[in-house]
This record gives C-alpha cells, structure tokens and sequence, in this order.
C-alpha cells in the first residue's frame, strides 16, 4: 500500500484527481470505477475543471460505479446515477452512457448484480479503481462482515451506513435498506486501487484498514492484499495511524509515482 498524507481534504481530493487524470493521460480509453459519498464531490469538480481546461479528456473513458440503492431507479435525485449525471457527466458534458451503475430498478436485483459483474469484466476489467471509505470501514457498499471474495451482489446496509446516508434524503424519506455493490473480490480484481478518506471521523477506519488485521471486520483491510493499491489522506484522517512517521518519510508531502 502507497499511504499518501495531505494536509487537508482539498490537497488530499486534488491529489486524487491528479492521479485519474494522469491515468487518463496516459490512456484515454481506461475502465474507470467510480465512486459516490460526499468524499468524492470535490474530485469530480478538480477533475471537470481538468477536463473544461484541455488538460484531460474524459470523453473515451468507461465508468463503472461501485454501488447503487436498490429501489431507487436512475431518476431518483439520491440515487447514484442522480449523483454521477450532477457531479461528472453534466458539468463535464459526457455521454450518461459512458458511466455504467447496476440498475437499482431492475425486477430481479440478483441477476442484475451478476449482470453488473459480467459487464465489468466483458469491458476488459477496470485499470483504476476509485473508493471512499466507510466510518464502519465498508468500501462499496461492503458492510462489516463481507465475505472477502465476493463478487457483485445484493447487501443489506447496516443502521450506521443508513443513519449516516441520511444526510442525503429529504425530511421523512427513508434510506433504501439494500444496495447492489460490487464485492470485495471485484474491487481487489481492479488493476489499480485508489481510496480517498478525509476527515476525524474516519481516522478509526484507516487504521483499521491500513494497520489492523486483514478481516471482514473492517472490508477495507482488504485492501492489504491489493499489489497496487495508493490510499490518500487528510491529516485529520491519517491521526490514528502509528507508522505515520514512516509513510511520510516514503511519501513526503504526499507524492507518489504515475499509476498509469
Ligand atoms: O464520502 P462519504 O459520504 O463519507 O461516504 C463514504 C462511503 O460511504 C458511501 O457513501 C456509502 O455509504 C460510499 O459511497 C462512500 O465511499
């Protein structure tokens, strides 16, 4: 793992998007997957600006989303194909289509979950592949207790993940109870892994997931057994971890080589 440390969200988001549009550069038409949560919005804007200004282009690239809520079709304003039109395809003025998720509408989310997995890999497999992290330590929609290699699928959120996805939902609305997530064997499958945490409130699951046990306690830890997986920090999330000094001697100021 490359433990990058910024000192603060918008350094750290910048340097994530840096890192996509350099993956870009190098090829336009990568496999991207891509992820939603508030984490992620301050890198689809640095990477649009990018965009809007000639220095990437997004216009060949193929997105595939981590997760979408079950019962929620692509109109919905919470659901993530709501997110990813108004944070990536509008503003960047791209193809809807480009950008694939698992429909969360679909009469039998099982089969579209194993849909999803086959288009993932019938794509050639995904070169770079964005995450945010959970407070509980989920990445996806991989809640604690995940299997460790399982594939797309259909999972039940825990009361943590909704309470905190609450935020989203309007007065009254309820946050779906099942999401359709890639699994954790589809994510470690990604050439690239590249995971954005920010913020006190995930400094326990970085050190879970970067220090502790590889465990399906914390599902980021799977992280560990990624060969080419970057995490990239704000110092307020990087606070809990007790080899600090040594990935900011590896990694001073946070630099890193091209993934491309
Ligand atoms: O960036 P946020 O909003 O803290 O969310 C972190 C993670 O949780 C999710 O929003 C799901 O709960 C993911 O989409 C995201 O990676």
């Amino acid at each position: 793992m490359k433990i990058l440390i910024l000192p603060d969200p918008d350094a750290a988001a910048a340097r994530v998007a840096d890192i996509i549009a350099r993956t870009l550069v190098a090829r336009p038409e990568a496999v991207l997957g891509l992820a939603t949560g508030g984490t992620m919005e301050p890198v689809y804007a640095r990477l649009v600006a990018q965009a809007r200004s000639g220095q990437v282009a997004l216009d060949r690239m193929t997105g595939f989303n981590l997760d979408e809520y079950v019962g929620l079709p692509p109109r919905h304003p919470q659901s993530y194909h709501a997110f990813m039109r108004a944070h990536l395809a509008a503003p960047a003025g791209l193809d809807p289509a480009r950008l694939n998720l698992p429909r969360g509408d679909a009469p039998d989310a099982a089969a579209e979950a194993a849909r999803y997995e086959a288009a993932i890999a019938a794509s050639g497999g995904i070169d770079l592949q964005l995450l945010g992290l959970g407070a509980n330590g989920h990445i996806g929609f991989n809640e604690p207790s995940s299997s460790l290699a399982s594939p797309t699928r259909v999972k039940t959120l825990n009361h943590a993940t909704r309470a905190a996805n609450a935020r989203f939902f309007g007065p009254g609305e309820e946050v779906p109870r099942h999401a359709i997530t890639m699994g954790i064997a589809t994510i470690l499958r990604a050439r690239h892994a590249l995971l954005l945490a920010t913020g006190a409130h995930k400094a326990q699951a970085v050190a879970a997931m970067v220090e502790g046990p590889v465990s399906a306690r914390c599902p980021a830890s799977a992280l560990q057994m990624h060969p080419a997986a970057t995490i990239v920090l704000d110092a307020a999330a990087a606070a809990k971890l007790e080899l600090r000094d040594y990935y900011e001697t590896v990694h001073p100021e946070g630099r890193e080589p091209c993934l491309a």
